[in-house]
Protein backbone atom coordinates (compact mmCIF):
# COMPACT_ATOMS: atom_id res chain seq x y z
CA UNK A 1 0.00 0.00 0.00
CA UNK A 2 1.85 2.92 -1.35
CA UNK A 3 0.15 6.30 -2.01
CA UNK A 4 -3.55 5.26 -2.28
CA UNK A 5 -5.05 6.53 -5.55
CA UNK A 6 -8.15 8.77 -5.71
CA UNK A 7 -9.61 4.98 -6.79
CA UNK A 8 -8.46 3.17 -4.03
CA UNK A 9 -10.04 6.12 -1.47
CA UNK A 10 -13.32 5.68 -2.83
CA UNK A 11 -13.35 1.88 -2.68
CA UNK A 12 -12.32 2.42 0.75
CA UNK A 13 -15.25 5.23 1.44
CA UNK A 14 -17.89 2.46 -0.45
CA UNK A 15 -16.46 -0.58 1.96
CA UNK A 16 -16.28 1.40 4.82
CA UNK A 17 -20.01 2.85 4.76
CA UNK A 18 -21.73 0.37 2.92
CA UNK A 19 -20.07 -3.15 4.63
CA UNK A 20 -17.98 -1.53 7.59
CA UNK A 21 -14.52 -3.62 5.87
CA UNK A 22 -12.40 -4.92 3.29
CA UNK A 23 -9.87 -6.84 2.43
CA UNK A 24 -6.63 -4.91 2.51
CA UNK A 25 -3.64 -6.48 0.02
CA UNK A 26 -0.46 -4.81 -1.43
CA UNK A 27 -0.02 -3.44 2.42
CA UNK A 28 3.70 -4.11 2.49
CA UNK A 29 3.83 -6.00 5.77
CA UNK A 30 6.10 -9.24 4.52
CA UNK A 31 4.01 -12.38 3.90
CA UNK A 32 6.86 -14.53 5.11
CA UNK A 33 6.40 -12.64 8.75
CA UNK A 34 2.47 -13.40 8.41
CA UNK A 35 3.09 -17.07 8.24
CA UNK A 36 6.13 -16.93 11.15
CA UNK A 37 3.69 -15.19 13.39
CA UNK A 38 0.70 -17.87 11.80
CA UNK A 39 3.36 -20.72 13.43
CA UNK A 40 4.06 -19.33 16.49
CA UNK A 41 0.53 -18.62 17.59
CA UNK A 42 0.04 -22.15 16.53
CA UNK A 43 3.32 -23.50 18.84
CA UNK A 44 1.35 -21.57 21.84
CA UNK A 45 -1.61 -23.08 21.75
CA UNK A 46 -0.05 -26.50 20.99
CA UNK A 47 0.96 -26.05 24.74
CA UNK A 48 -0.27 -28.37 27.24
CA UNK A 49 -3.26 -27.04 28.55
CA UNK A 50 -1.47 -26.38 32.66
CA UNK A 51 1.26 -24.41 30.79
CA UNK A 52 -1.36 -22.22 29.21
CA UNK A 53 -3.64 -21.88 32.23
CA UNK A 54 -0.33 -20.13 34.26
CA UNK A 55 -1.39 -17.05 32.16
CA UNK A 56 -4.96 -17.63 32.69
CA UNK A 57 -7.24 -14.15 31.81
CA UNK A 58 -7.36 -11.93 34.53
CA UNK A 59 -7.87 -7.95 34.06
CA UNK A 60 -9.12 -7.69 30.53
CA UNK A 61 -5.19 -10.12 29.64
CA UNK A 62 -4.53 -13.75 29.41
CA UNK A 63 -5.50 -16.75 28.32
CA UNK A 64 -8.89 -17.28 27.95
CA UNK A 65 -11.90 -16.49 26.45
CA UNK A 66 -13.34 -12.85 26.73
CA UNK A 67 -16.50 -12.67 28.56
CA UNK A 68 -18.70 -11.52 26.36
CA UNK A 69 -19.17 -14.63 24.76
CA UNK A 70 -20.26 -16.97 27.46
CA UNK A 71 -23.71 -14.30 27.10
CA UNK A 72 -24.24 -16.53 23.83
CA UNK A 73 -26.04 -19.58 24.28
CA UNK A 74 -24.26 -21.51 21.40
CA UNK A 75 -21.45 -23.66 22.63
CA UNK A 76 -18.29 -21.59 21.68
CA UNK A 77 -15.09 -23.51 19.81
CA UNK A 78 -11.96 -21.27 20.42
CA UNK A 79 -9.30 -20.33 22.30
CA UNK A 80 -8.13 -17.16 22.75
CA UNK A 81 -5.18 -14.63 24.26
CA UNK A 82 -5.26 -10.93 25.04
CA UNK A 83 -2.05 -8.67 25.30
CA UNK A 84 -1.29 -5.49 25.19
CA UNK A 85 1.30 -5.38 21.97
CA UNK A 86 3.78 -2.60 24.00
CA UNK A 87 3.95 -5.97 26.28
CA UNK A 88 4.91 -8.78 24.92
CA UNK A 89 7.43 -9.78 27.01
CA UNK A 90 6.21 -9.30 30.62
CA UNK A 91 3.65 -10.75 29.61
CA UNK A 92 4.40 -13.94 27.93
CA UNK A 93 6.60 -14.58 30.85
CA UNK A 94 3.54 -15.89 32.56
CA UNK A 95 3.67 -18.55 30.24
CA UNK A 96 7.36 -18.85 29.79
CA UNK A 97 8.87 -17.94 33.38
CA UNK A 98 12.24 -18.89 32.74
CA UNK A 99 12.49 -17.43 29.15
CA UNK A 100 14.48 -19.93 27.25
CA UNK A 101 14.32 -20.23 23.08
CA UNK A 102 10.69 -20.66 22.58
CA UNK A 103 9.89 -17.65 24.42
CA UNK A 104 12.40 -15.43 22.97
CA UNK A 105 11.48 -16.21 18.94
CA UNK A 106 7.78 -16.23 20.03
CA UNK A 107 8.21 -12.66 21.37
CA UNK A 108 10.88 -11.28 18.70
CA UNK A 109 7.94 -12.76 16.17
CA UNK A 110 4.91 -10.91 17.83
CA UNK A 111 7.54 -7.73 18.42
CA UNK A 112 8.43 -7.78 14.77
CA UNK A 113 4.66 -7.88 13.74
CA UNK A 114 3.67 -5.08 15.71
CA UNK A 115 6.47 -2.99 14.39
CA UNK A 116 4.63 -3.55 10.51
CA UNK A 117 1.29 -3.25 11.77
CA UNK A 118 1.67 0.06 14.01
CA UNK A 119 2.88 1.39 10.53
CA UNK A 120 0.49 0.12 8.63
CA UNK A 121 -2.79 1.07 11.09
CA UNK A 122 -1.50 4.68 10.82
CA UNK A 123 -1.45 4.27 6.49
CA UNK A 124 -4.91 3.27 6.84
CA UNK A 125 -6.04 5.69 9.07
CA UNK A 126 -4.87 8.34 6.78
CA UNK A 127 -6.71 6.53 3.97
CA UNK A 128 -9.70 6.79 6.06
CA UNK A 129 -9.33 10.49 7.02
CA UNK A 130 -9.18 11.08 2.90
CA UNK A 131 -12.12 8.57 2.24
CA UNK A 132 -14.05 10.87 4.91
CA UNK A 133 -13.45 13.83 2.72
CA UNK A 134 -10.43 15.14 5.01
CA UNK A 135 -7.36 15.88 2.70
CA UNK A 136 -3.54 15.29 4.25
CA UNK A 137 -3.16 19.85 4.47
CA UNK A 138 -6.61 19.72 6.51
CA UNK A 139 -5.20 17.24 8.71
CA UNK A 140 -6.72 19.25 12.25
CA UNK A 141 -5.21 18.96 15.94
CA UNK A 142 -8.06 16.03 16.91
CA UNK A 143 -7.25 13.80 13.91
CA UNK A 144 -3.44 14.32 14.51
CA UNK A 145 -3.42 13.83 18.35
CA UNK A 146 -6.27 10.35 17.59
CA UNK A 147 -3.58 9.67 15.13
CA UNK A 148 -0.21 10.33 17.77
CA UNK A 149 -2.34 8.20 20.37
CA UNK A 150 -3.71 5.26 19.10
CA UNK A 151 -3.00 2.34 21.29
CA UNK A 152 -3.13 -1.26 20.20
CA UNK A 153 -4.21 -4.73 21.29
CA UNK A 154 -3.57 -8.00 20.04
CA UNK A 155 -5.49 -10.84 20.27
CA UNK A 156 -5.26 -14.62 19.37
CA UNK A 157 -7.89 -16.55 18.27
CA UNK A 158 -7.28 -20.49 17.95
CA UNK A 159 -10.58 -22.57 16.81
CA UNK A 160 -9.77 -26.05 16.50
CA UNK A 161 -11.21 -29.10 13.90
CA UNK A 162 -14.88 -29.43 15.23
CA UNK A 163 -16.36 -32.74 14.92
CA UNK A 164 -20.17 -30.64 14.57
CA UNK A 165 -19.52 -27.52 13.19
CA UNK A 166 -23.02 -26.47 12.69
CA UNK A 167 -23.60 -27.14 16.35
CA UNK A 168 -20.74 -24.55 17.65
CA UNK A 169 -19.65 -21.30 17.00
CA UNK A 170 -15.86 -19.90 16.65
CA UNK A 171 -16.56 -16.64 18.53
CA UNK A 172 -20.35 -15.26 18.67
CA UNK A 173 -21.77 -12.13 16.34
CA UNK A 174 -20.12 -9.01 17.95
CA UNK A 175 -18.89 -5.65 16.58
CA UNK A 176 -15.22 -4.56 17.46
CA UNK A 177 -15.46 -1.54 19.69
CA UNK A 178 -12.46 0.37 19.11
CA UNK A 179 -11.73 2.66 16.15
CA UNK A 180 -10.74 -0.38 13.45
CA UNK A 181 -9.11 -3.86 13.81
CA UNK A 182 -6.78 -5.30 11.40
CA UNK A 183 -7.18 -9.49 11.16
CA UNK A 184 -4.33 -11.44 9.80
CA UNK A 185 -6.95 -15.13 9.15
CA UNK A 186 -4.93 -18.38 8.32
CA UNK A 187 -5.83 -19.53 4.71
CA UNK A 188 -8.94 -21.32 6.34
CA UNK A 189 -11.90 -19.36 5.53
CA UNK A 190 -14.27 -18.31 9.09
CA UNK A 191 -14.90 -14.64 9.14
CA UNK A 192 -18.23 -13.97 8.37
CA UNK A 193 -19.73 -10.22 8.20
CA UNK A 194 -23.50 -9.71 8.43
CA UNK A 195 -24.78 -7.86 5.11
CA UNK A 196 -27.43 -5.32 5.70
CA UNK A 197 -31.15 -5.37 4.12
CA UNK A 198 -31.69 -8.26 3.42
CA UNK A 199 -29.71 -9.43 6.15
CA UNK A 200 -27.01 -12.36 5.75
CA UNK A 201 -23.98 -13.63 6.37
CA UNK A 202 -21.21 -13.05 4.16
CA UNK A 203 -17.36 -15.40 4.13
CA UNK A 204 -14.84 -12.84 4.18
CA UNK A 205 -12.40 -14.83 1.56
CA UNK A 206 -9.27 -16.26 2.75
CA UNK A 207 -6.27 -14.65 0.19
CA UNK A 208 -3.08 -15.12 1.00
CA UNK A 209 -1.28 -12.34 2.17
CA UNK A 210 -4.58 -10.32 2.42
CA UNK A 211 -5.67 -8.23 6.03
CA UNK A 212 -9.20 -7.70 6.64
CA UNK A 213 -10.05 -4.49 8.18
CA UNK A 214 -13.07 -4.00 10.15
CA UNK A 215 -14.90 -1.19 11.45
CA UNK A 216 -15.37 -0.67 15.13
CA UNK A 217 -17.88 1.42 17.31
CA UNK A 218 -15.90 4.37 18.35
CA UNK A 219 -14.91 5.19 14.30
CA UNK A 220 -18.75 5.02 14.00
CA UNK A 221 -19.27 7.43 16.41
CA UNK A 222 -15.95 9.30 14.79
CA UNK A 223 -17.52 9.47 11.39
CA UNK A 224 -20.56 10.51 12.63
CA UNK A 225 -21.91 7.27 11.78
CA UNK A 226 -20.75 7.13 8.06
CA UNK A 227 -18.55 4.48 9.02
CA UNK A 228 -20.03 1.62 9.84
CA UNK A 229 -19.49 -0.75 12.44
CA UNK A 230 -20.02 -4.19 11.73
CA UNK A 231 -21.82 -7.80 13.14
CA UNK A 232 -19.06 -10.23 12.81
CA UNK A 233 -18.16 -13.52 13.90
CA UNK A 234 -16.38 -16.61 13.33
CA UNK A 235 -17.63 -19.81 11.88
CA UNK A 236 -15.84 -23.23 12.95
CA UNK A 237 -15.29 -26.27 10.23
CA UNK A 238 -14.37 -30.28 10.52
CA UNK A 239 -11.64 -30.58 8.48
CA UNK A 240 -8.93 -27.29 9.01
CA UNK A 241 -8.27 -25.64 12.68
CA UNK A 242 -7.70 -22.05 12.03
CA UNK A 243 -6.08 -18.60 13.78
CA UNK A 244 -6.89 -15.55 13.61
CA UNK A 245 -5.12 -12.28 15.00
CA UNK A 246 -7.04 -9.65 15.21
CA UNK A 247 -4.78 -6.00 16.00
CA UNK A 248 -7.07 -3.98 17.78
CA UNK A 249 -6.69 0.36 16.94
CA UNK A 250 -8.29 2.54 19.72
CA UNK A 251 -8.15 5.67 21.38
CA UNK A 252 -6.70 5.67 24.65
CA UNK A 253 -8.95 4.40 27.27
CA UNK A 254 -9.94 7.45 28.74
CA UNK A 255 -9.66 10.02 25.83
CA UNK A 256 -13.18 11.24 24.63
CA UNK A 257 -14.23 10.32 21.71
CA UNK A 258 -16.93 12.61 19.65
CA UNK A 259 -17.99 13.02 16.23
CA UNK A 260 -15.15 14.36 14.24
CA UNK A 261 -16.33 18.58 13.16
CA UNK A 262 -14.64 17.82 9.98
CA UNK A 263 -16.66 14.50 9.62
CA UNK A 264 -20.20 15.94 9.98
CA UNK A 265 -21.53 16.38 6.42
CA UNK A 266 -23.14 19.58 5.72
CA UNK A 267 -26.36 20.17 7.25
CA UNK A 268 -26.19 17.38 9.48
CA UNK A 269 -25.27 17.93 13.34
CA UNK A 270 -23.35 15.63 15.91
CA UNK A 271 -25.32 12.47 16.21
CA UNK A 272 -23.53 10.95 19.18
CA UNK A 273 -22.56 11.89 22.75
CA UNK A 274 -18.77 11.86 23.51
CA UNK A 275 -18.01 8.99 24.85
CA UNK A 276 -14.49 7.60 26.50
CA UNK A 277 -13.41 3.54 25.38
CA UNK A 278 -13.66 2.92 29.26
CA UNK A 279 -17.59 4.39 29.77
CA UNK A 280 -18.61 2.92 26.54
CA UNK A 281 -17.58 -0.93 27.24
CA UNK A 282 -19.29 -0.10 30.66
CA UNK A 283 -22.70 0.70 28.02
CA UNK A 284 -22.22 -2.10 25.97
CA UNK A 285 -21.70 -4.81 28.56
CA UNK A 286 -25.11 -3.56 30.01
CA UNK A 287 -26.27 -4.53 26.64
CA UNK A 288 -25.32 -7.34 25.84
CA UNK A 289 -28.34 -10.01 25.23
CA UNK A 290 -30.80 -7.15 24.69
CA UNK A 291 -32.02 -5.94 21.64
CA UNK A 292 -31.08 -2.28 21.45
CA UNK A 293 -27.46 -1.52 20.53
CA UNK A 294 -24.69 0.41 23.00
CA UNK A 295 -24.82 2.84 20.09
CA UNK A 296 -28.17 3.23 20.18
CA UNK A 297 -27.45 4.48 23.86
CA UNK A 298 -25.44 7.15 22.59
CA UNK A 299 -27.43 8.79 20.47
CA UNK A 300 -27.90 12.22 20.84
CA UNK A 301 -32.22 12.69 21.46
CA UNK A 302 -34.50 15.13 20.10
CA UNK A 303 -34.45 16.83 23.69
CA UNK A 304 -30.63 16.82 23.69
CA UNK A 305 -30.63 18.81 20.31
CA UNK A 306 -33.64 21.06 21.48
CA UNK A 307 -31.71 22.15 25.25
CA UNK A 308 -28.51 22.32 22.87
CA UNK A 309 -30.46 25.05 20.95
CA UNK A 310 -31.96 26.97 23.81
CA UNK A 311 -29.52 29.17 25.16
CA UNK A 312 -29.01 30.84 21.47
CA UNK A 313 -32.85 31.49 21.49
CA UNK A 314 -33.07 33.21 24.52
C1 LIG B 1 -9.09 -4.01 22.83
C2 LIG B 1 -10.06 -4.89 23.00
C3 LIG B 1 -11.04 -5.28 21.96
C4 LIG B 1 -11.83 -6.38 22.65
C5 LIG B 1 -11.80 -5.93 24.09
C6 LIG B 1 -10.34 -5.62 24.26
O1 LIG B 1 -10.07 -4.87 25.41
C7 LIG B 1 -9.54 -6.94 24.30
C8 LIG B 1 -10.32 -8.12 23.69
C9 LIG B 1 -11.10 -7.75 22.46
C10 LIG B 1 -12.21 -8.73 22.13
C11 LIG B 1 -11.77 -9.93 21.27
C12 LIG B 1 -12.98 -10.80 20.95
C13 LIG B 1 -14.22 -10.01 20.58
C14 LIG B 1 -14.43 -8.78 21.52
C15 LIG B 1 -15.78 -8.12 21.24
C16 LIG B 1 -14.25 -9.17 22.97
O2 LIG B 1 -15.11 -9.38 23.78
O3 LIG B 1 -12.92 -9.14 23.31
C17 LIG B 1 -13.22 -7.90 21.38
C18 LIG B 1 -13.26 -6.61 22.17
C19 LIG B 1 -13.89 -5.44 21.46
O4 LIG B 1 -13.60 -5.15 20.30
O5 LIG B 1 -14.70 -4.79 22.11
O1 LIG C 1 -11.58 -15.12 13.78
C1 LIG C 1 -11.85 -14.12 13.14
O2 LIG C 1 -11.63 -14.02 11.95
C2 LIG C 1 -12.51 -12.93 13.79
C3 LIG C 1 -12.01 -12.60 15.16
C4 LIG C 1 -12.71 -11.43 15.75
O3 LIG C 1 -13.63 -10.88 15.20
C5 LIG C 1 -12.28 -10.91 17.06
O4 LIG C 1 -11.47 -11.57 17.74
O5 LIG C 1 -12.75 -9.82 17.43
FE1 LIG D 1 -14.12 -8.96 16.16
Amino acid sequence: MGDATDCAIAAVARSAQEWGGFLLVGHGVPMELLTRVEEQIKGLFALPALEKERAARGGGYGYGVPPYILSFSKLMWSEGYTFSADDVRSEFRRIWPNGGDDYMRFCDVMEEFHKEMRALSKKVLDMFYKALGISADHIGEVESQIRDTMTTTMHLNMYPKCPEPERAMGLAPHTDSGFFTLILQSLVPGLQLLRRGPERWVTVPAVPGALAVVIGDLFHILTNGRFHSVLHRAIVNQDHERVSVPYFLGPPKDMKVAPLPAAILPGRKAEFRSVTWREYMVVREKMFGKDASALAMLRVTEDERDAELAPGMN
